[in-house]
């Protein structure tokens, strides 16, 4: 059993592919042995993560999931504890590998108690895993709110239940810790599955992962880009900050400085209104241009940063010009509006300069016309979508960052945290990933390292100081 960390990529597995390797490595095993290896190992988490708890809550459900509470029920019995055991269904109705936990249960002098008990040290949450297929009601609803209402540890088993284990939504168990067993599943890591899971641990059952068989990547860190000695700024390219419209400019701003502290060559910033002195005091190594005065085919832009409407002037020429191009906010709001530039976008991609767009949630529902909801509902199949529609690179932002691409496995960004949820650190992001490109990254790789030192900056940010955009870009 392993902590899932962000020092290592972890290959994820929907549902689909979960139960694949489930049916094919449960055809080569002895009957019942993965649930029993299943509730052996949430039995031992238990003890791990709660080693003084004297009662134990197993809540369990009708299903497969149910049936790794009740093995791990007995193994917890067997070892002193005193275990509470509720089953949410009837017991004549459980699927095999579950009916013969129960059996086994019942042979350990367990019996199914009508309520949890008044309180517990430690709940074990088997209600509800990959098989849960719609909004939960009734009995398992409230089953969720008392648990969730409830003191102390709770540890999830393969999924907080409620969870939807392909997108992390849905309401659910709120967990301290999931064990997640026999593959890693991506809902545990996006939209709501951070906050639902608490910390994630991982049991194979023994059987080896097949990393090929993945359907997505939880990312690891990024390569540590060596700089050759004898290297110059020239090495490290050239960045635009393209944006800043009046009362904006501090966006460009933010997109200008990130790239420089993430050592780009040379930075311009290239605002969309005029600009004072006052925003990039501080930033002496700037270079204030407008932007078409400058070769483009040299430069790697980061265009939309508080770009307003006057970005829409100049977002032709950056499409059909930049050497590479990192598309933000405003940039983004423009093309979403305007069927021309959705072709201009298109037309680049089919040439083949590095893009990548870096839409929030609702910047992604424009550009794919349909709802923020519809695009929180399933974020990895959003972020393909919307690379697909446009041919290039997309890192959808927000908790667990999606990086997609046409015929790339996605990406889910494993660091950051909700001190980040505040004004100008999106800007940050793009001048980051523009500055990667500009040091020769391909366009998937500076999405996925960018998301990833972005975050993890703010995971190391020092307790007591304030998180803000421009200590962000600084700290980069
Ligand atoms: N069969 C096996 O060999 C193994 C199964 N495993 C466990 O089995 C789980 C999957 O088991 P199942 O496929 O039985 O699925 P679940 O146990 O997750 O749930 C299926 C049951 O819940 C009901 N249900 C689904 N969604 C509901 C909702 N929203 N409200 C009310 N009822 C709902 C279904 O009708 C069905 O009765 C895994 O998550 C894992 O915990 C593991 O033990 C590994 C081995
Ligand atoms: N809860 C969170 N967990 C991880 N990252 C977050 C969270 N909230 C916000 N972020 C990150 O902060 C950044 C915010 O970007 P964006 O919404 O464009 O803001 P702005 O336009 O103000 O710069 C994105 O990189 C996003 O992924
Ligand atoms: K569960």
């Amino acid at each position: 059993m392993l902590q899932v960390t962000a020092d290592r990529p972890w290959p994820l597995f929907d549902v689909a592919r979960t139960r694949e390797i489930e049916r094919e490595a449960a055809a080569a095993l002895p009957s019942h042995t993965l649930m029993q290896r299943a509730g052996l190992a949430t039995a031992r988490l238990a003890l791990a993560v709660a080693p003084h708890a004297n009662t134990v809550w197993v809540a369990c459900g009708p299903g497969n999931n149910g049936g790794d509470g009740f093995e791990a029920a007995a193994h917890l019995r067997q070892w002193g504890k005193s275990v509470v055991l509720t089953l949410a269904g009837d017991p004549a109705r459980l699927p095999p590998d579950a009916a013969a936990a129960w059996r086994k249960c019942q042979a350990a002098g367990l019996a199914a108690s009508a309520e949890p008990p008044a309180t517990w040290d430690v709940c074990i949450d088997a209600l509800l895993g990959i098989g849960n297929v719609r909004a939960l009601q009734g009995e398992l609803a409230q089953l969720v709110q008392t648990i969730n209402a409830g003191p102390g540890t709770v540890l999830a088993v393969d999924v907080p239940s409620g969870l939807a284990a392909d997108s992390g939504t849905g309401e659910s168990a709120r967990a301290t810790h999931t064990l997640s067993l026999l593959t890693l599943k991506p809902g545990l890591f996006t939209a709501s599955g951070r906050d639902r899971s608490g910390r994630v641990w991982f049991d194979d059952l023994g059987v080896p992962s097949q990393d090929e068989r993945a359907s997505a990547w939880l990312a690891g860190p990024p390569p540590v880009a060596e700089r050759l000695h004898a290297s110059h700024k020239g090495s490290y390219g050239d960045v635009a900050a393209v944006g800043g419209a009046a009362g904006m400019s501090g966006a460009a701003v933010l997109a200008a400085s990130a790239a420089l502290h993430a050592g780009a060559g040379r930075v311009y910033l290239c605002p969309l209104a005029p600009i004072g002195a006052a925003p990039i005091a501080g930033l002496p190594e700037l270079m204030v241009r407008d932007v078409a005065g400058l070769p483009l085919e040299t430069l790697n832009i980061a265009c939309g940063c508080g770009g307003g409407s006057e970005v829409r002037g100049v977002l032709p020429e950056i499409l059909r010009r930049a050497k590479s191009l990192v598309l933000d906010a405003d940039a983004l709001n423009a093309i979403a509006a305007e069927p021309a530039l959705q072709h201009g976008l298109r037309r680049r991609s089919e040439r083949g300069p590095p893009t990548v767009l870096t839409p929030h949630p609702l910047e992604a529902a424009r550009l794919l016309g349909c709802t923020t909801a519809e695009v929180q509902a399933d974020r990895l199949r959003s972020a393909t979508s919307l690379g697909e529609r446009f041919g290039c690179v997309v890192l959808l932002k927000g908790s667990g960052s999606v990086i997609a691409a046409p015929g790339q496995l996605p990406r889910i960004n494993p660091t950051g945290n909700a001190r980040l949820a505040t004004g100008g650190t999106g800007d940050v992001l793009a001048g980051l990933v523009a500055a990667l490109l500009a040091a020769g990254a391909d366009p998937m790789s500076a999405a996925a390292a960018a998301a990833y030192r972005h975050g993890s900056a703010a995971d190391h940010w020092p307790e007591g100081s304030a998180l803000t955009a421009g200590a962000l870009a600084r700290a980069l």
